[in-house]
Order: structure tokens, then sequence, then C-alpha cells
């Protein structure tokens, strides 16, 4: 990328950083070594002519958009299959994929929860069946889970699997409207096998939702098995490549072993056997939430890296009447908007390393028949899924927002980051429903703190409040932490005393917990934001760089602290003991750490190392060439293929002769 010949205020922009970029990108990367790889692989990627778009996505069909991206689809998994097997290299699809599909791939449930499915539901027979036919393509597949009657609620789901002990198999049947499966990615016409989440019934008696493989198109034909009913749900907000699709079955029959049986288990004789705790059923979905707080950490740096590098170029207004036009980073409202998308994005990429641990070991004490600490996992992934995914939205919006009337041009790229980000605040559990999981557990966690028992370590700060909750003020980093923990104990307690008042005033404790329900959303986000900021600080502090990288992440990981404390300031004023000049003092410092971080903003996001090619945007390229791109991407508009459109003889012209008579 340095010898491209750039737009001389980025140039300018680059020569004043003061720390190393190659450094940050070795530190993202997870070491020097592994931005090579990651970047030979993406030059690989990015260098075969197939996966290019001569016409720009948005001008095809929704019918030629699909067909594309499956076209694009089959050619990466080619090319990364054969560079696997060269390099022994597992590379992070994800940023690839937004650079070949612009939006997602078909095959997105395929790798993102089909094959997780068949590995964390399957028993070893199962896994050793259909994990190598899966993982080579041999047969593609999807998630079926979500119903048009049902996505949050999953002990509702109509979806019926009864077992027929004389053939051995289940029957599927979808017998209403309402359980028809709607949703699933690549359902809609790519692939041949699901994962269906179906209700059990033996002998008339409902056993809840369990697993299932199930074949669903024939593999020759790709025609529809008989008995089963599959289409295209159309066009959506964004995920326009994703081929949504719904699923309905009558009286579809399926091997006994076709049911995943890792956890419960149907023995042929219909008896039913029950696993180690029933809602391991549902460990893809936490697999996902946690990796989606990582997809939020790349989300957000995409719309930073073309918002900033917009702003480093976009000269508009001044700020004294008698010099020239400014930059627009130069404005310190936006600073405030684009800093902390950098920042958050840093956060979250901590947080999902410090989440995908926890994960980790709880999958490997799992493995051990221990589950000590599921519901802490459950819990905390939850809430920090809902949170980090609504800012992700909220900071890739602000950042379209940022780039005035070209963000809203699609070419800039930014409409379609927003279209796909916002929807992980849907997806893989809506956002509200799992802030009350979390809330579930915070409340029995204020239970257990008020009888003085040891609490797991991301809620042991419950117990520190109560024993005191007087602590003084301090505005430095730990102190600001401290003061989060407090906002979020002040805030479960609140709740905690609402539910008891309801049901004092004669409210059952399900009414009680609906009416406090607004408070106890509160407090999960509050305990969310409290890891967010104790994590990514803590991580911060640990990392080993130089001085001068290291000053950066620290300014980058105090904005986020200061950013979020004055946001919420009223909150810090009821729960904390900050005082009135504390939060003048944390504005001032806010306004220093904008200034601090401006010189480096250009260098910041070069570091997320994001191609040309991944960021698909106009707005946001290396080179900064902003206008001359937008040009040349109008000129692509079928549109100015021609000098004259058909429509003007057909309509403008006689409308216009009409006018005349
Ligand atoms: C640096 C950058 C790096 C970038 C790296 C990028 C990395 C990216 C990597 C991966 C990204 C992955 C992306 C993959 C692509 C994904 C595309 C996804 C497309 C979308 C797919 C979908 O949406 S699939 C469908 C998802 N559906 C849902 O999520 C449904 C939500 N609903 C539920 O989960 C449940 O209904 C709910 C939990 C809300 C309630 O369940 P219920 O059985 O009713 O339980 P309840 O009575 O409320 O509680 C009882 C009890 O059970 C506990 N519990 C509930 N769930 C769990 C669980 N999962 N585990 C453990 N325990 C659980 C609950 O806490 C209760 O406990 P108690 O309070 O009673 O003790
Ligand atoms: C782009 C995209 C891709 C998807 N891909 C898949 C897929 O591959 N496979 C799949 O199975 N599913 C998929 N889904 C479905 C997704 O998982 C569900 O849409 C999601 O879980 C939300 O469920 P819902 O649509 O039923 O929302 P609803 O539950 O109907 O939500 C509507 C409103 O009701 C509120 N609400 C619901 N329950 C409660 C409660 N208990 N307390 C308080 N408020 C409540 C919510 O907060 C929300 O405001 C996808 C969805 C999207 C948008």
């Amino acid at each position: 990328m340095a010898n491209v010949k750039c737009n001389p205020d980025l140039v300018r922009e680059r020569a004043k950083c003061s720390f190393d970029v190659n450094e940050l990108i070795h530190l993202i990367d997870g070491g020097e070594n592994a931005t090579k790889e990651k970047r030979h692989f993406e030059e690989t990627i990015f260098s075969v002519k197939e996966l290019q778009d001569a016409v720009p996505e948005e001008y095809l069909s929704h019918k030629d958009r699909y067909e594309n991206a499956v076209r694009k689809a089959t050619i990466l998994r080619d090319v990364c299959r054969e560079y696997m097997k060269k390099y022994n290299y597992k590379p992070n699809r994800f940023r690839v994929g937004h650079g070949v599909f612009k939006d997602v791939s078909p095959f997105l449930l395929h790798d993102g929860m089909f094959v997780a499915t068949i590995i964390g539901q399957g028993t070893p027979e199962q896994q050793a069946e259909w994990l190598p036919k899966a993982e080579n393509m041999q047969i593609i597949g999807t998630y079926a889970q979500t119903e048009l009657g049902h996505g949050s609620f999953i002990r509702g789901l109509e979806t019926r699997a009864t077992y027929d002990p004389k053939t051995e198999e289940f029957i599927l049947n979808n017998a209403t409207l309402s359980s028809f499966k709607w949703w699933p990615g690549g359902l809609g016409s790519t692939v041949n096998h699901c994962i269906v989440v179906a209700q059990l019934f033996i002998n008339g008696k409902s056993y809840g939702i369990q697993p299932f493989i199930v074949q669903i198109r024939d593999l020759n034909t790709h025609k529809p098995l008989p008995g089963v009913k599959v289409g295209e749900i159309g066009p959506k907000m964004g995920f326009q490549t994703a081929n949504n699709g719904f699923l309905g079955f009558e009286n579809f029959r399926i091997p006994r072993m076709n049911m995943l049986m890792k956890n419960a288990q149907v023995l042929k004789d219909g008896t039913f056997v029950k696993g180690m705790n029933e809602k391991l059923t549902y460990g893809t979905m936490v697999m996902v939430r946690v990796g989606i707080v990582g997809d939020c950490s790349l989300n957000t740096s995409l719309a930073a890296t073309i918002a900033v590098r917009y702003s480093a170029v976009r000269h508009q207004s001044k700020i004294k009447a008698k010099e020239p036009e400014v930059q627009i980073l130069d404005y310190v409202t936006q600073q405030h908007k684009l800093f902390i998308a950098i920042a958050s994005s840093h956060v979250f990429r901590n947080v999902y390393s410090w989440l995908s641990k926890s994960y980790l070991n709880v999958m490997k004490d799992l493995a051990q028949g221990k589950q000590d600490h599921l519901p802490e996992l459950h819990a905390t992934a939850c809430c920090l899924k809902a949170v980090c995914s609504r800012d992700a939205g909220s900071v890739v919006e602000e950042c379209r927002l940022a780039c005035g009337g070209h963000g809203y041009m699609t070419s800039s790229n930014l409409p379609l980051v927003y279209g796909f980000t916002i929807a992980t605040v849907t997806y893989e559990g809506e956002q509200t429903v799992l802030l009350l999981q979390t809330a579930r557990y915070l409340v029995k966690a204020w239970l257990a703190a008020l009888q003085g028992k040891v609490l797991a370590p991301s809620v042991s700060y419950l117990s520190d409040w109560l024993k005191n909750d007087n602590v003084r003020w301090q505005n430095t980093p730990e102190g600001i932490v401290k003061g989060f923990q407090h906002v979020a104990a002040g805030k479960v307690k609140a709740a905690y005393d609402t539910i008891q008042k309801y049901i004092k005033l004669g409210k059952d404790y399900e009414d009680a917990w609906n009416l406090a329900s607004v408070q106890l959303m509160k407090a999960s986000e509050a305990h969310s934001r409290s890891i967010l900021c104790e994590v990514s600080w803590g991580e911060v502090i640990r990392t080993s760089a130089s001085p001068n990288l290291l000053q950066v992440l620290k300014q980058l990981a105090q904005l986020y602290l200061v950013y979020w404390t004055l946001e919420t300031s009223g909150d810090f004023l009821v729960y904390s003991n900050i005082s009135k000049d504390d939060i003048a003092i944390l504005r001032e410092k806010y306004e220093e750490l904008l200034a601090a971080i401006r010189p480096n903003a250009v260098g910041l996001v070069d570091a997320f190392d994001l191609r040309d090619e991944i960021l698909h945007s106009t707005l946001g390229s290396y080179d900064g060439r902003v206008y001359e791109r937008l040009m040349e991407e109008a000129l692509k508009s079928p549109l100015n293929q021609e000098s004259v459109n058909a429509s003007f003889h057909k309509y403008l012209k006689p409308l216009m002769e009409k006018a005349k008579l």
C-alpha cells in the first residue's frame, strides 16, 4: 500500500503519526508472522480475477445477485481449500468475506452454525458420519430454528418430531403456518441439509426441543425431497446475499440417528435419556454470541476506517474566518463522533478475546462433566452480545452520518456495513431478550450477595459494593471502572427492590418481573458496560508494546471510559459518589483525549489493515481519491451507459407534448 499515490492530506496525516503503525497491526493480528500470513492470504484471494465484480452488485437483480454470490462462494471455497492445503493456514474468512461478497456469503450459516452444531451436539459416531462431508462441502447446511411464530421463545417452537419406535424414525411435521421455519441463511436455494430444531414427542409426551440433522434436497437434482416445502423469504434490509429461507415438513421421516444425541438421547424403543443439562442444546447459540462480539470489532473498524480517512480528506467550512476551509476531522464534534468508533473496535476485540477464553474453559469443563461456570458464561455472553451489537450499530450509523451526503451513497459502503452490523442486534437472540437473561443471573447473584455467599468473578463487585458502597470517587481509569461497577450494583439493587415492592403489593413473581423489566434491562446493560470497561482497561495495561504505542492504546481505552461515563453521567450521579466537579474534570479530560488522539487518527485506522478490496468504499480507500472514485463509480450506473434513456421517448416526451396542447 505504501507506494500508492495518495491524497496529500492523508500523506501529511500519516507523517505525523506518533507510533509505529506496523507495530499495532502486528499486535492486533497476534504477531508479525500472523500479519505476514494474513496479508499473503488476502493477496491471494484478491488477485483471483473471478472473485472481482465487473458491475457493482447493487445494479444486479435479486436473483442475479444471489447467483453471483453463490458463484463467488464456490470459487472462494476452492481457493481457500487449496491455500489451506498448501500453507497449512486457517484463515479468518470473515475479513475476506466482506471483500468478496460486500454483504454476506450464502455459506455463512454452513460455516457459522451447521458445522459447529454437528461438532457441539453430535456424538462421536454422528460427527464421523456428517462432519467430513460438511467440512468438504459434500453436503451444504444451515441452522433452522426460528419459525414464523417464534424466534425468541424457543421453548414455544412448533415444528414437531414424533418418534415412531416401529420404524425407528422421527416424523417431522409443520402443521400450522406459524410453525414454518423462517430466516435460516442459505435455506432459500443453497443448502441440501439443515439442523432442524424441533419439539420432540414420544408416545404423545413432549420432551422439549432437540436438534435434528435433516436432508431437505436431493443431492443431484437439488429438488426439495417429497414432504419438504422450502423457499426464499425475499429482500431484507441487509443480508441480501445470505439467501434466508422458509421450510415446512409434512410427514417427513428421518432415521433415529438423525437426532443429534451428544446431550439427550432417544433409544430404539423410544426411551428418552436426559442429558447432563437440557440447556446444552442451546450451545451453538452461546458460541455464536461470543463470535458476534468479535464481529462487532471488525464491523466497527470497517466504518471507522472509511469515516476517518474521508474526514481527513474532506474540507468544508472554516474554524477561523481568515483561514482556509479545514479538514472536517479538525472539528472536535467530528472527533467526538469518530474516535469512539476506533476505541470501541479495540474494546470489542479485547473483550472478545477474553470472552473466547472463558468460552473455551467452560467447554473443557463440560467435557469433564463440570458445569459450574455455564450460567456465568451464558449470562456474560448474552449481555455482551446485546450491548456490543447495539453499540456497533450506533457507531457505524454515526460514522455514516459523519460522512454527510456521501455517506448515504451505496458506494461509500457504509449503508451495507450498517445493514449487516445492525442485524447482529436481532439475530442470535434479540437484545432485550438477552439482557433479561442476564438480569435473571444478576438477580440471583444479588440474592446470593445478600446472603453473604461467594459470587462468580464477573459479579463479585456486587458483594464488594454491599460491603462498602461509600467509596470515594477517583478520577482515574481504575476509579472510573469502580464507578461503572457501582452504577451496575446500584441498578441491580434498585431492580431487585422494585420486584420485591411489587410482590409486597400482591403481584406474583412473573408479573413483578415484567413490571420491573425496564430496570432489569438497564441493570443488565450497566453490568455489561462495567465488564467492557474493566476487561478492556485491564487488557490494555497488561499489553506489552513500545512506550509510544502503549500511550496511544491507553488514550483510546481512557477515551472509552470517559465517553461512557459522560454519556451516562445521570446514572453516575445517582449511583456513585461522583460530583458535578468530577464530571467537569472528566469533560476536560475528554477534550484532552480527543486532541491527543487527533494526530494519530489516520494511523490508527490504517492499523486495522483493511485492504481497499475489503472496505469497498469510495470514501475510505487508502489513497483518499474520494471525489475521483465517487465519479468513477457513478459512471458505472447503467443509466450512464446511454446518453438518452428509453423512458424519455416513452413517457417524458409525451408528457411534455401533452402539456403544449
Ligand atoms: C478482532 C476481530 C476479530 C473478528 C473475529 C470475528 C469472529 C467472528 C466469529 C464468529 C462469528 C460467528 C458468526 C457466525 C455467523 C452467524 C450468522 C448467524 C445468523 C443468525 C442465526 C440465528 O439467529 S439462529 C437463532 C438464534 N435464536 C436465538 O438466539 C433465540 C433466543 N432465545 C433463547 O436463546 C432462549 O429462548 C432463551 C435463552 C431466551 C430462553 O430460553 P428458555 O429455555 O425459555 O429458558 P428460560 O426459562 O428463560 O431460562 C431457564 C434457565 O436456563 C438458562 N439458560 C438459558 N439459555 C441458556 C444457555 N444457552 N446456556 C446455559 N443456560 C441457559 C437460563 O439462564 C435460566 O437459568 P435460571 O435462571 O433458571 O438459573
Ligand atoms: C438477518 C437475520 C438472520 C437470521 N438468521 C437466522 C438463521 O440462520 N437461523 C435461525 O434459526 N434464525 C435466524 N434469524 C432469526 C433470529 O434469530 C430471530 O429473528 C431473533 O432471535 C429474534 O426473534 P424474533 O424475530 O422472534 O423476535 P421477537 O421475539 O418477536 O421480538 C419482537 C419484540 O418482542 C420483544 N420480546 C420478545 N420476547 C420478549 C420477552 N421475553 N421479554 C421482553 N420482550 C420480549 C423483543 O424485545 C422485541 O422488541 C435471523 C434473523 C435475522 C434478522
